[in-house]
C-alpha cells in the first residue's frame, strides 16, 4: 500500500534521545533507525529500560524534561505528500500538537494516563474529534457513539454518559483505543496496552486492534516486554537493547532463526508449558546497565556469555543486513562497526 507519494509512513534516522542528570547524559535512545510502512505492525521488543517508551516519546515529542532530542530525524511521511521532521518540531509548537491525536495516536499501558475521571467518555472522545476532525457538535457525537460501537462496548448510548471509573480496566482500554483511533491516525504508537490486563481480556483487546487495524489500515508500532503478545500481532520485530535496535527481523524469520545473543535468551525465557502465564524478560539474568557514561562497547558485552574479548568490550558493531531482510548488531555476524560521533 502506498502512503501519498512516499511509500514509507515513518522513517527514524540516528535517533539520540538523551536525558541531563546529575551524574552526567542518560543516553536512552543512542541512534535507533526505524521505519514504519503504511498499514503494517512494527513491535518493539526489550526488557525495562532499553528505551522503548522514550523512542515513541520522542516521535510524538512528549519526552518529558530534562530529556531532549540530540539527534536525528524522525521523518512523517502524510498522506497529502508532505513530510516533517518530528525531531525539528517545536515539542510545545502548532505543528507538532496538530500531528498529535491526528496522525498520531498513542495508548498507554494506564488507560488513566488519557482518560480524566471527572469527565463522562463520550465527552472525552467527542473533544478529540472536535478538535481534530469536525467543529459540528452532533456530527461529532456520532462519529465518538459510532467508535464506541467498533470497539464493542455494549449499549453505547447509556455508556457515552459514564465516566471512566463504572467501567471495567479492559472496557477503559477499549475506550482509550476508540480515542485514539477517533481521528483516523496513521499511526498507532500502543506502548504495553495490554500488559495490565488478566490473559483473556488482554487476547481480547489484541484480536480488537487487529480487527480495528484491517478496518482502518493504520499502521501500529507496538511496544512490549512479552515475546507471546509480539507473535501474535507484529510483521515485523525490533529487538532493542540500551537504547539501540541489536536486531530486526519479520516476526517469522526472527522467532525461527534468532542470531543476537540477547534475542536467543529472550527466546529461551519463555516457558514452554502450555496454560502458565509467560514470564517477564527479566528471566534473562542480570539487568541493562543505565546508559550513563558508558564504555565503548557492545551494551550487551556485560551479560553476553559468547563475547569476543578485545572485540565487543573495545567497539559497537553496526546493525548489518545478514540476508532475508534480518539484520543484527553483533561481531558474531560481522566485523562492521559502528562509526559513532
Ligand atoms: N524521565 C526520565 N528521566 C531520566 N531518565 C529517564 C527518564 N525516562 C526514562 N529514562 C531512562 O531512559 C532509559 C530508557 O527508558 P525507557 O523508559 O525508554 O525504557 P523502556 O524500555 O521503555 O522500559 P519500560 O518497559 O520500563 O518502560 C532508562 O535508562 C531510563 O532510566
Amino acid at each position: 500500500m502506498m502512503n501519498g507519494t512516499h511509500p514509507k509512513l515513518l522513517e527514524i534516522r540516528g535517533l539520540r534521545t538523551y536525558f541531563k542528570t546529575d551524574e552526567g547524559i542518560l543516553k536512552a535512545v543512542d541512534g535507533v533507525d526505524l521505519d514504519i510502512m503504511p498499514g503494517t505492525t512494527v513491535g518493539i521488543i526489550g526488557e525495562s529500560g532499553c528505551g522503548k517508551s522514550v523512542t515513541a516519546q520522542s516521535i510524538l515529542r512528549i519526552v518529558p524534561p530534562p530529556g531532549f532530542i540530540a539527534g536525528g530525524h524522525i521523518w512523517l511521511h502524510r498522506k497529502d505528500g508532505a513530510s516533517v521532521d518530528l525531531a525539528q518540531l517545536d515539542p510545545k509548537g502548532p505543528e507538532i500538537r496538530a500531528i498529535r491525536g491526528a496522525d498520531i495516536a498513542m495508548i498507554f499501558q494506564e488507560p488513566m494516563t488519557s482518560l480524566s475521571p471527572v469527565h463522562p467518555i463520550g465527552d472525552q472522545i467527542m473533544e478529540a474529534i472536535l478538535l481534530h476532525r469536525t467543529p459540528d457538535k452532533r456530527e461529532a457525537r456520532e462519529i465518538a457513539l459510532d467508535m464506541l460501537a467498533r470497539v464493542e462496548i455494549s449499549n453505547p448510548v447509556q455508556r457515552f454518559k459514564e465516566y471512566p471509573h463504572q467501567l471495567s480496566g479492559g472496557m477503559r482500554q477499549r475506550v482509550m483505543i476508540a480515542m485514539a483511533l477517533s481521528c483516523n491516525p496513521s499511526l498507532l504508537i500502543a506502548d504495553e496496552p495490554t500488559t495490565a490486563l488478566d490473559v483473556t481480556v488482554q487476547a481480547q483487546v489484541l484480536e480488537l486492534l487487529k480487527q480495528l487495524q484491517d478496518e482502518f489500515g493504520m499502521a501500529i508500532m507496538y511496544i512490549t516486554h512479552d515475546l507471546g503478545v509480539i507473535a501474535e500481532i507484529a510483521d515485523q520485530v525490533n529487538v532493542m537493547y540500551l537504547g539501540r535496535v541489536v536486531e530486526r527481523a519479520s516476526t517469522r524469520e526472527l522467532f525461527r532463526n534468532p542470531l543476537h545473543p540477547y534475542t536467543r535468551r529472550l527466546l529461551q525465557s519463555i516457558p514452554r508449558i502450555q496454560g502458565q502465564p509467560r514470564t517477564r524478560l527479566d528471566a534473562v539474568e542480570g539487568n541493562v546497565p543505565i546508559p550513563l557514561n558508558f564504555p565503548r562497547q557492545c551494551g550487551f558485552y556485560s551479560r553476553c556469555r559468547e563475547a569476543l574479548q578485545g572485540r565487543c568490550d573495545v567497539s559497537i558493531p553496526a546493525l548489518v543486513n545478514v540476508g532475508h531482510d534480518h539484520e543484527v548488531r553483533c561481531f558474531l555476524y560481522s566485523e562492521e562497526e559502528e562509526l559513532v560521533p
